[in-house]
């Protein structure tokens, strides 16, 4: 297992080690002892997937807020999409900034996206099965969105189906407006 570091410090790109013969392949998508090796310690708690079946569908900006914020192991089962993070710790040297990359299940990388940022994708393809890890329970009262198209972070999304975006992703406020509570710390270096 690799993991690539992106501009956003802590939010890695994961390539598992695939291991091919005539019946096709087998992968470790996650293990203790691989995340351990590379030098990341998260404890999920919660195994997610979502399925969606047209190319253009985006779901987020999201993110829970303290104190049940999640980091997320997100990959793609079957499809592809452009998946994003975006920093939402306020006072971070890269505040607002984002990366995006593309996630599918010919390519099967994932990104491991920290507490304190924001996270999203649009499907490249029909029929995504998107599945992620997260290491803090679903939280109604602390589940946030903010835009995806907030012009002082400017996603480069591509061609999104804005009528099949959610109610909550429809009327998601920008992340000035938002009751957004991350802050950055000097420790999380
Ligand atoms: C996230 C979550 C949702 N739900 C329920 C709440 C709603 O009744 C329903 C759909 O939720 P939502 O519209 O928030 O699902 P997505 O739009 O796919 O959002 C997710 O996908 C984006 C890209 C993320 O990064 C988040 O993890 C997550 O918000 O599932 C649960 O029961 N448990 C959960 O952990």
């Amino acid at each position: 297992m690799k993991k690539i570091a992106t501009k956003l410090d802590g939010v890695y790109i994961i390539e598992p080690d695939v291991h091919g013969d005539a019946r096709g392949y087998f992968m470790e998508v996650w293990s203790t002892r691989n995340f351990e090796e590379l030098g990341l310690h998260y404890d999920f708690v919660q195994d997610n997937q979502s399925f969606s079946s047209q190319k253009g569908i985006l779901r987020g900006i999201h993110f829970q807020n303290n104190p049940m914020a999640q980091a997320k192991l997100v990959r793609v089962n079957r499809g592809a999409v452009l998946d994003v993070a975006v920093d939402l710790r306020k006072g971070s040297p890269t505040y607002k900034q984002w990366v995006a990359v593309k996630l599918s299940a010919e390519n099967r990388r994932m990104l491991m996206i920290p507490r304190g940022f924001g996270h999203g994708f649009r499907t490249l393809t029909d029929d995504v099965e998107f599945c992620y890890k997260v290491d803090n329970l679903y939280s109604k009262e602390c589940d946030r969105g903010i835009r995806f198209d907030d012009p002082t972070i400017g996603v480069e999304w591509g061609e999104v189906r804005t009528e099949l975006l959610s109610q909550k992703d429809t009327t998601s406020p920008l992340l000035d407006d938002s009751d957004c509570n991350f802050v950055y710390s000097e420790e999380e270096k």
